[in-house]
């Protein structure tokens, strides 16, 4: 490779946080901190994700590998990661992970201002067959004093100081926003970092492409069967087409680069729908309301909810405006009939 094609001034994730920082004279430098500790976490996983030292990782999705040791299954080492990182990031008071029942609260000693709900690895049902995974995490300030308590994690998505995902695909990149639109950074696995190559992500305003598990329609309410029905017999134009890969981050990383709308609806065998608020639902919901989306559950904002537990669940819809808008326009319609 000549020497010409190596940004020698390439803008990482951390030197963009930094820049970001600038702006903001009261900023301490705590979130950069802890976006780092993220970061090293998502590179672990990554590496993990493409079974790097095979020998070591063989097994990893059961109980054994092939010296016969016990290996961990993979969503617990990656929780066992972000656990560990963001504990020992001095920036983080109260953890909640799809992977523990209760809150995880950080040694006094080590506590911080924030707030971090994650899900270390989502589409755990794609990892034995090699289709992209995900992570997903919000970050949100603590707000009672003294020691944290779940009070602190219960916060409205409205609420998020940052939030993004960790896609493991054909390559790995990190999406985030801190609030002021959405980037989306590629680890250059060359250089171990991650690279801006996404800039100001937009989505657009309507897609040609619906993504749900059409497997359940059977069991959908009449607003969810009703709006599919019109995207695959429209009355005039062309149907959407469908996309589904089963891992939320990949199916909602697609629509927010290509437009269209992702669902997980409520249905009469899971009335609240499948994905989890706090750290599936809100993050995801966030970035795209950043990039100029919408995420519903059909009938108010995904980010307005007021959570009431930890792993609470919720039917969401999100993606391009218009895809959404008229989704809301379907639960409109039975509501008033
Ligand atoms: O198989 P289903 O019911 O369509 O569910 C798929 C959804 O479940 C999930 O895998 C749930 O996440 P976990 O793998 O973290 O449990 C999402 O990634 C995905 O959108
Ligand atoms: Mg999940
Ligand atoms: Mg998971």
């Amino acid at each position: 490779m000549s020497s010409a094609a190596l940004d020698t001034d390439c803008m990482t994730l951390v030197r963009w946080l930094l820049g970001e920082q600038r702006k903001h004279p009261s900023a301490t430098g705590d979130l950069t901190q802890l976006m780092t500790a993220i970061l090293a976490a998502v590179k672990a996983v990554s590496s993990a994700v493409r079974k790097a030292g095979i020998a070591k990782l063989y097994g990893i999705a059961g109980n054994t590998n092939v010296t016969g040791d016990e290996v961990k299954k993979l969503d617990v080492f990656a929780n066992d990661l972000f656990v560990n990182m963001l504990r020992s990031s001095y920036t983080t008071s109260l953890m909640v992970s799809e992977e523990n029942e209760h809150c995880i609260e950080v040694d006094t000693e080590k506590q911080g201002k924030y707030i971090v709900c994650f899900d270390p690895l989502d589409g755990s049902s794609n990892i034995d067959c090699l289709v992209s995974i995900g992570t997903i995490f919000s970050v949100y300030r603590k707000i009672s004093d003294g020691n944290p308590t779940v009070r602190d994690a219960l916060q409205p998505g409205r609420s998020i100081v940052a939030a993004g995902y960790a896609l493991y695909g054909s390559a790995t990149m990190v999406v985030l926003s801190v609030g002021n639109g959405v980037n989306g950074f590629m680890l250059d696995p060359a250089i171990g970092e991650f690279v801006l190559t996404e800039r100001n992500i937009r989505i657009k305003p309507r897609g040609k492409t619906y993504s749900i598990n059409e497997g359940y329609a059977k069991f959908w309410y009449d607003p969810v069967k009703d709006y599919i029905e019109s995207k695959k017999y429209p009355k005039s134009g062309k149907p959407y087409g469908a996309r589904y890969i089963g891992s939320m981050v990949a199916d909602v990383h697609r629509t927010l680069m290509y437009g269209g709308i992702f669902a997980y609806p409520a249905t009469k065998e899971s009335p609240k729908g499948k994905l989890r608020l706090l750290y599936e639902c809100n993050p995801m919901a966030y970035i795209m309301e950043q990039a100029g989306g919408l995420a519903t559950t059909g009938t108010m904002p995904v980010l307005d909810v007021v959570p009431e537990a930890i792993h609470q669940r919720v039917p969401i819809f999100m993606g391009s405006r218009e895809d959404v808008e008229e989704v809301i326009d379907f639960f409109k319609k039975y509501e008033s009939s």
